[in-house]
């Protein structure tokens, strides 16, 4: 397993228009996108787009708000409700092959691989697993390998 780019920190939040505001307000952010729903993940979700250095690409944040009471952040935010990190995504060039060796490395992977908000494969490993940080796999869009 080699590891791959930072893609986004997902960040749980209990109002997308709150946090939008403050993302703005506070830290200065200037390319937000606007909020779209993933009824497929029970999630809304906006990026902040973070700028790199010197024309490199930045990360993202990932602002997710629940669409439902069965949305996999209604938990999260149940214990945390002024919201919080809630998980890391790396990048991978096979997503196949990743979830292959993290199975053989005995992890639990939640759920089938799905695609996420990026338009390619995800899949989520439990944060029991990954020391305390729940880990989302996702395979880097093409053309950006
Ligand atoms: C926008 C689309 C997509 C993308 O393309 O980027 C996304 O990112 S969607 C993001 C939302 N989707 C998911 O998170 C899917 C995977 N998540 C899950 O399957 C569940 O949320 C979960 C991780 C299994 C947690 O389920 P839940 O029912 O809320 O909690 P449990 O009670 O089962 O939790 C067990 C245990 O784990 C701790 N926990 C829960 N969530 C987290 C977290 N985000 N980070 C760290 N630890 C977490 C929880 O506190 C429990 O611990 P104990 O209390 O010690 O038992
Ligand atoms: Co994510």
């Amino acid at each position: 397993m080699q590891l791959g780019r930072l893609n986004h920190v997902g960040i749980a939040v209990p109002d997308l228009a709150s946090a939008i505001a403050h993302y703005q307000e506070v830290l200065g952010a200037t390319d937000i996108t606007e909020p779209f729903d993933l009824p497929e993940q029970g999630v809304k979700v906006c990026f902040v787009n973070t700028p790199g250095h010197d024309g490199t690409e930045g990360t993202q944040l990932e602002l997710l708000a629940p669409l439902s009471e069965d949305s996999p952040v209604t938990g999260f935010l149940a214990k945390n409700p002024l919201g919080g990190q809630h998980h890391v995504c790396f990048e991978v060039p096979d997503i196949g092959e990743a979830r292959a060796e993290f199975e053989r490395q005995g992890k639990r992977i939640l759920g089938p691989t799905r695609i996420g908000a990026h338009g390619t494969p995800i899949f989520f490993i439990h944060p029991k697993d990954m020391m305390g940080q729940l880990t989302e796999i996702m395979e880097t869009p093409k053309g950006n390998h």
